[in-house]
């Protein structure tokens, strides 16, 4: 295996391979990343799902040897997951060690359901027959939702932050104009495409508190500087064909298409479950969360996460994610 998108960076990535045909694929591989021990019984899985740009690596910061940081470093070891086994995955589809576009000229569309059939087989290959957990927030929650609803019976508690039960118009219009950047331009249309979502993860309140109408000594105006300066280093991380499929993916998210709807949908979870959103997510808005809470029946009442960051907060505001993590996971400790 070689170039950035094969490799592994933070010298800790594993990769499941499934050697069959497999939604419109030859076969596939998925990269993973685990932290901990699985315990005799298999009790103590815990499955972490990234979000759209994301990837393997939930955490390394603090582990000697791995000094790249993760996105979640405060939740994994030590953390409100310790002594747990967790398992994260790079999605089908993505660029980040999985198999992607990339690969094939003619890469078939995925779905969020065929992303989550491919993590139940490598949750076969792993031994875990039920996740203590799954955790997952934005494109992850939508994986995360699509678990409990597809597979009740290996959820046992469910964390579902900044996400919805199905795509709503606005996003899958958000998204459009995104990969319309792409098609039109392939080279740039990446940063285009990141520009536009950027904004729509931040707040309107943080924008204007942090950069207001202020223009740098080279002319462009400060906001519109912190934009480049996103779209570049996306631009130099991830692969452009997989932020369409992956895009392509969220698009198609819609726990109830061919289950009688949503609500029957989101009622054959069984999973003990904590919906939480951001108050000040203009994508993901709180309306959303509150139909997940509503809907699954092991749900408690809807969290709020207080955060002027927007809808980022999910990645940002760890403490409080940290909280709902250590009230949804039992404790395990002595399994690691
Ligand atoms: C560790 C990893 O590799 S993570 C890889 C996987 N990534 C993910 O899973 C999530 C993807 N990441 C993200 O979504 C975002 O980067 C977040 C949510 C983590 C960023 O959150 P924040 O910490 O709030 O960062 P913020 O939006 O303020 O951006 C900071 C950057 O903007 C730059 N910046 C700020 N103002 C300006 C400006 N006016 N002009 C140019 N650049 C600016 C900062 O220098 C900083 O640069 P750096 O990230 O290269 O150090
Ligand atoms: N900042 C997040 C937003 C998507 O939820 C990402 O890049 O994955």
């Amino acid at each position: 295996m070689t170039g950035w998108r094969f490799g592994d960076p933070n010298g800790r990535r594993k990769w499941f391979s499934h050697t069959e045909p497999f939604a419109g694929l030859p076969g596939f591989q998925l990269a993973y990343e685990t932290w901990g021990t699985l315990n005799a019984e298999a009790s103590n899985a815990v499955l972490v799902l990234h979000a759209l740009t994301g990837d393997s690596h939930v955490a390394g910061g603090v582990e000697p040897g791995h000094p790249t940081p993760g996105w979640w470093d405060a939740l994994v070891e030590p953390g409100p997951l310790d002594g747990c086994f967790v398992v994260a995955p790079n999605v089908l589809g993505g660029c980040q060690g999985s198999t992607g576009p990339w690969q094939y000229p003619a890469f078939p569309a995925l779905t969020i359901r065929d992303q989550v059939a491919a993590e139940a087989l490598l949750a076969d290959y792993l031994g875990i027959g039920r996740w203590a957990a799954v955790l997952g927030g934005s494109m992850g929650g939508m994986r995360a939702v699509e678990w409990a609803v597809s597979e009740p019976e290996r959820v046992e508690s469910l964390l579902l932050l900044a996400t919805t039960a199905a795509a709503s118009a606005e996003q899958i219009g958000l998204a459009s104009a995104q990969l319309h950047a792409i098609r039109a331009d392939p080279r740039e249309g990446l940063g285009v495409a990141r520009r536009i979502a950027h904004i729509s993860y931040r707040s309107e309140q943080e924008l204007q508190a942090r950069f207001g109408r202020q223009v740098q000594e080279d002319g462009r105006f400060e906001v519109e500087s912190y934009l480049d300066h996103h779209a570049a280093k996306l631009s130099r991380r991830f692969d452009a064909a997989s932020y369409v499929t992956l895009t392509e993916a969220m698009n198609s998210h819609d726990v109830g298409r061919g289950r009688g709807g949503v609500t029957a949908a989101l009622g054959r979870v069984t999973a003990r479950t904590l919906v939480a959103g951001v108050d000040s997510d203009r994508l993901y808005p709180l309306a959303q969360q509150r139909e997940l809470a509503a809907g699954i029946p092991g749900a408690d009442d809807l969290r709020v996460i207080t955060s002027p960051y927007g809808h980022d907060a999910f990645l940002i505001e760890t403490a409080q994610v940290g909280a709902l993590v250590s009230e949804l996971v039992p404790a395990h400790s002595g399994s690691r």
